[in-house]
């Protein structure tokens, strides 16, 4: 399959910091990828490069087959979309012209505008200008405006770090939605749920290098078969293994009447990133 994104011996410094070291990885057409990892491991770094704001200090980056460099040019700009801290936004426009500025640029219908917006939870927003929206709103918008072009491409740099549960949930269902009509999608994030929720393959990033990079079922599996455990009716916890044992021990439990649930302890990519790592996501 067509790789979009190849990266090889991708190294950046600043002064001293070396905040990538040799790092490699592509991405194929169609997958969702995530960066995982906590604060100053190198994520916003890497999306910077990939998208030609930021110049490698070395190594090779591609992105659409060609040198990074060449996004900077407006053909190729119109392929990408970019959710960054940064979010550039006219304070004192309302919702609708900033994203119809976007449009404009862009070369796209302004009746996407209201898809858009209906993908970010902001349908009735409109008309409000946007220095009286909330942190979160703001990111919606932002959000609203990297795929308001249906990118084939779109790089999200931490995309619902600011949000309440349900509207990251709804915009999850919407980035599902865009992968499934085509859109690569690059993201960064230290939220180990949102990375097994959407992504393909997950990246481990630890100080600026790339300790795992795989599926998340398969990054699971890498820590064993999980143990199980057993609530009692006396509301003791006893956990088994997953072997015949464990099967005797909890048959006993539900023949006494004692057994109230039983759960698997799958374990997390958080569990496993402090494993490799012996560092915390968040
Ligand atoms: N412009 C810069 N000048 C100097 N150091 C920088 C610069 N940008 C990033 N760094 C350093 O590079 C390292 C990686 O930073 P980066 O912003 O990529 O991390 P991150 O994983 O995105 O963190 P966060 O989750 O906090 O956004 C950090 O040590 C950071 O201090």
């Amino acid at each position: 399959m067509e790789n979009i994104i190849e990266v090889h011996n991708l190294v950046k410094s600043f002064g001293n910091k070396l905040a990538l070291k040799d790092v490699d990885f592509s991405v194929r057409k169609g997958e969702t990828i995530g960066f995982l990892g906590p604060s100053g491991s190198g994520k916003t770094t890497t999306i910077k490069i990939l998208t030609a704001q930021l110049a490698p200090t070395a190594g090779d980056v591609r992105v659409f087959g060609k040198p990074v460099h060449s996004l900077k040019d407006p053909a190729e700009m119109k392929r990408i979309g970019i959710l960054t801290d940064n979010s550039g936004l006219y304070d004192r426009l309302t919702v609708a012209d900033n994203l119809g500025l976007y449009a404009d640029l862009y070369g796209t219908e302004r009746k996407r505008i209201v898809d858009a917006l209906e993908m970010v939870n902001l349908t009735g927003e409109e008309k409000k200008p946007v220095q009286k929206l909330s942190k979160g709103m703001k990111q919606r918008v932002t959000l609203a405006r990297a795929i308001l072009h249906k990118p084939d491409l779109l790089f999200l740099d931490e995309p619902t770090s600011a949000l309440d549960p349900a509207n990251t949930r709804d915009i999850h269902e919407g980035l599902k939605e865009l992968n499934r009509a085509g859109t690569t999608i690059f993201l960064t994030t230290h939220d180990m749920e949102e990375a097994e929720s959407l992504c393909d393959r997950v990246a481990f990033l630890d100080d600026g290098e790339i300790r795992l990079f795989d599926t998340p079922q398969n990054l699971r599996m890498l820590q064993g078969r999980p143990t199980i455990s057993v609530l009692l009716k006396d509301r003791r916890t006893v956990t088994v293994e997953p072997d015949a044992d464990g099967a005797a021990a909890i048959a006993r439990f539900m023949e006494s009447g004692e057994l109230l649930t039983i759960h698997s302890n799958e374990p997390t990519l958080g569990d496993l990133f402090v494993q490799m790592t012996g560092r915390k996501l968040a």
